[in-house]
């Protein structure tokens, strides 16, 4: 399944087989695809993803800063957009139809799970280059591609259709498609064609593999509300 997103990312994946697979199939995405996710659970990981966006719109705005093309720039902005104007606002309408007020979802207090993922990731675009970025944020992106594609097809429940239809549609699937070209170009241009036999892959690949943990921690998170 990890095909169409691009080389670098099958390679990473790849090499974090473990981690990929305990987020891609945690029990809370189980849940999701047969409709037993509890609505508590569920209505407390949005509005935690809630502030979850709010800092990963702030690391892709770093993306736009460390970017060394214009097209690299271009998708970064059109990222920080997207988030700030689309998926957030998802968020608080579905929120807002299960009564959490705006003011409230705004009023989140952050979960540690929550703040260790994110700042880790913002971490990654302070001290790193344009890679070391793409590399923790590709996880968060590239996954929710690869969940919402699976459960379109295997889901046994209507209950949580919605939500995986916006990582399943045609749109993010198409954006994803994107992420993992911007990835492959960006590794190549910095560092050539055989990028994946020199010493910094590892690192990124070690980058991609701590944010695929953190991506386990959240939905362990997500859990307990
Ligand atoms: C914990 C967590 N991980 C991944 C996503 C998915 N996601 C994060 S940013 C983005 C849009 C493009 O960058 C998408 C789909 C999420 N919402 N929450």
């Amino acid at each position: 399944m990890s095909s169409g997103y691009g080389k670098a990312f099958a390679l990473m994946r790849e090499a974090g087989q473990g981690p990929w697979r305990d987020y891609t199939r945690h029990a809370f995405v189980e849940g999701l695809k047969d409709g037993t996710l509890p609505r508590a659970a569920f209505l407390h990981y949005l509005r935690q993803d809630y502030v979850f966006l709010t800092h990963f719109s702030r690391a892709w705005a770093l993306a736009v800063v460390k970017a060394q093309t214009h097209e690299e720039m271009q998708v970064a902005s059109a990222t920080v957009n997207g988030l700030m104007h689309e998926e957030m606002m998802l968020h608080v309408g579905v929120c807002a139809d299960a009564g959490i007020s705006r003011e409230k979802l705004f009023a989140t207090p952050e979960r540690p799970e929550n703040l260790a993922y994110t700042r880790f990731v913002l971490e990654a675009g302070y001290s790193g280059d344009y890679l070391t970025l793409l590399a923790a944020l590709v996880p968060c992106v590239i996954g929710y591609a690869e969940i919402g594609a699976r459960l379109a097809q295997e889901a046994t429940s209507e209950t949580y259709r919605p939500w995986i239809d916006t990582y399943a549609g045609d749109q993010y699937q198409s954006y994803c498609r994107d992420i993992g070209a911007l990835l492959d170009s960006a590794l190549i241009r910095r560092l050539g064609e055989n990028y994946d036999t020199l010493p910094i892959w590892s690192d990124l690949c070690k980058t991609f593999e701590t944010a695929t943990m953190l991506e386990v921690n959240f939905w362990q998170m997500g859990l307990t509300p």
